[in-house]
């Protein structure tokens, strides 16, 4: 092969692809036709980047093309690298609530409004699993410090935390006694819900049923000692990770969502060498898990983990 016939196949084919929202949080769906790669699968309305064209252009006129509608603000929402038999692609998705006009099929392709929550991994391409996660997933994740003795000023303060508008909450609490952890979770559990928010707690995959929890969030350490997804695919698996190799772990076992650091120097993490933005991004480009980045971070570098392809930003300290 020649080094350009090579650089060719080494190179995926750009698809951009939208979310379209409507004021209901119902997501657009259309199927793919008959005849076509993965055809009879629903999927987001879209197609390939042409050249000379960014993305964003792309999509813009894909959405017009297919089905009849101008796109206003977009916001980049996960970009999934996946390898099917016959091609590999780069799904670059991206979030509209915001568009001109009523959508209707303008190639023949059926299409339907499906609640975001109802979204069904079965019916629609394997690459667009991670999106339906990234949908279902807030941009900002908190993580409690180990709780101390104090059980009413930890609650006070995930109180304060839900009302600033969390909704993602990991319980870790690695030093309590089994009683002690279960008693916490349930108090928790029950404000977190109220709410409207999810609870996952660190490590302690058994308890996730017992205590009817959202999920179960694991460290790199247990990911490696896994043989399967240690939940349901009703509750949240996600991992921490550190490099390119547990990226890749996680998404082998199924995990849900990663999150990646330490992005940031930390004072909780003195010896470790942080990886800093640039090998951030580089990481999370490569996975097709929604990352968040964690590691000395506060809310306000959200716009920063974003334009690395993030989902959001996690974090213990500044967030709580
Ligand atoms: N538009 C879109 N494509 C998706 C999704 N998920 C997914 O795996 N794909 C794949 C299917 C196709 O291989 C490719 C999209 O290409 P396309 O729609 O422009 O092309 P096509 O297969 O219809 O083929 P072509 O005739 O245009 O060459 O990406 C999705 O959610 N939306
Ligand atoms: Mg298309």
């Amino acid at each position: 092969m020649s080094t350009a016939a090579a650089e060719a196949a080494a190179a995926p084919i750009h698809v951009v692809a939208a979310a379209l929202i409507d004021a209901d949080g119902r997501v657009l769906l259309a199927q793919r036709p008959e005849g076509k790669h993965l055809a009879g699968y629903w999927e987001f309305p879209g197609g390939k980047v042409e050249s000379g064209e960014s993305a964003e252009q792309a999509l813009r006129r894909e959405i017009l093309e297919e089905i009849g509608v101008r796109v206003g603000a977009v916001e980049s929402l996960i970009r999934i690298p996946w390898n099917y038999a016959s091609k590999r692609i780069l799904l670059d998705v991206y979030r509209v609530d915001s568009f001109d006009g009523v959508p209707h099929s303008c190639e023949g392709q059926p299409l339907k409004w499906v609640p975001a929550a109802a979204l069904d991994p079965a019916e629609m391409p394997e690459a667009d699993h991670p999106v339906i996660h990234a949908l279902a997933l807030p941009r900002e994740y908190l993580i409690t410090p180990e709780p101390g003795a104090d059980t009413d000023e930890f609650l006070a303060r995930l109180d304060a935390a839900l009302a600033r508008g969390v909704r993602l909450v990991q319980l870790r609490a690695h030093r309590l006694d089994d009683a002690a952890l279960r008693s916490l979770a349930t108090a928790c559990l029950a404000r977190v819900r109220t709410a409207g928010g999810q609870l996952l707690i660190s490590r302690r995959f058994d308890l996730v049923e017992e205590l009817d929890l959202d999920g179960v969030h694991v460290s790199a350490a247990q990911l490696a000692e896994l043989g399967e997804r240690p939940v349901t695919a009703r509750r949240w698996f996600a991992a921490s990770c550190h490099t390119a190799a547990e990226l890749h772990m996680a998404h082998r076992l199924r995990a849900d969502f990663a999150v990646l650091g330490t992005v940031a120097a930390t004072a909780s993490h003195p010896g470790q060498p942080p990886l800093g933005w640039q090998a951030f991004g580089a990481l999370c480009e490569q996975s097709s898990l929604p990352v968040f980045a964690l590691g000395g971070l506060a809310p306000g570098d959200l716009g920063r983990a974003l334009q690395c392809g993030a989902q959001g930003v996690a974090g213990i300290s500044a967030f709580w």
